[in-house]
């Protein structure tokens, strides 16, 4: 399959709702109609406090979950139509996640866990799998630190190896959540910047999930999460 025109509609989502039952208790309506199309080379940020549903509406975009009511496209194919082996599939190949803490294997190499992905890969990219994530271990910098395990580094590296592993299967979307949480905020920085930079290279689209409105401001569109409703966006200057 040939890699799709950038700016074509990667993500629809089209009134999603997610609601969760608990016994004894009124339903918790965590999303209330959300609205959103998100295209290949796109940056888009959400912003939200604690609480007001991002990693909910991450777990929707990723796959992970799916909405209570309303429909996402992925990629034109609405995903109530997919099972779950077939999202878990289309999520393996699709999406890289990169995480606050970033979630590195701790006893692997940075080799070993860039590598991780493409174990579930076939054809080229298993057989490649060495290769393809020692080169993007280049990319990001660390091509010098190949052997090295995730405790010897610093969490700029470590959140370094985490992008080159959600980088190497070439998704065609990134979802950060919080990805500088975890890191001072010059190290942040440099990290969102590399990270933006990586993502606009691969034609990936790049969702940011986060708190800090100065990481939110280096998308193209930043939206706002409160109360289950996304706001309409801000566009960059
Ligand atoms: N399975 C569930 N059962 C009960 N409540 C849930 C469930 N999933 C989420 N919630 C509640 O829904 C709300 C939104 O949760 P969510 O984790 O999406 O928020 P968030 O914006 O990511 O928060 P944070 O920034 O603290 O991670 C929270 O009040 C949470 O407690």
């Amino acid at each position: 399959m040939s890699a799709p025109a950038l700016g074509a509609p990667l993500l629809e989502l089209h009134g999603v709702t997610r609601s969760v039952h608990i016994p004894d208790r009124e339903p918790l309506h965590i999303l209330q109609g959300i609205d959103l199309s998100i295209s290949t080379g796109d940056h888009v940020s959400i912003q939200g406090r604690s609480g007001s549903g991002k990693s909910t509406l991450l777990n929707i975009l990723g796959l992970l979950d799916v909405p209570t009511t309303g429909e996402l496209y992925f990629d034109g194919r609405p995903v109530s139509s997919m099972g779950e082996k077939q999202r878990a599939v289309s999520r393996g190949a699709q999406v890289g996640f990169i995480f606050q803490q970033f979630n590195l294997l701790p006893g692997r190499t940075a080799l070993e866990n860039v590598m991780t992905p493409l174990l579930y890969a076939r054809g080229t990219q298993f057989w490649q799998r060495e290769r393809l994530a020692a080169r993007m271990l280049e990319r990001v910098g660390l091509g010098d630190r190949l052997r090295e395990k995730p405790h010897k580094l610093s969490g700029g590296e470590q959140q370094r190896i985490a992008i080159a592993r959600a980088l190497v299967r070439s998704p065609r979307l990134i979802l950060a959540d919080e990805p500088t949480g975890a890191l001072d905020i010059d190290t942040g920085q440099r990290v969102m910047a590399l990270l933006d930079e990586v993502a606009l290279e691969s034609g990936a689209a790049l969702v940011t999930i986060t708190h800090d409105a100065n990481v939110a401001a280096l998308a193209q569109r930043h939206y706002r999460l409160g109360d289950g409703i996304l706001n309409a966006p801000e566009l960059a200057a």
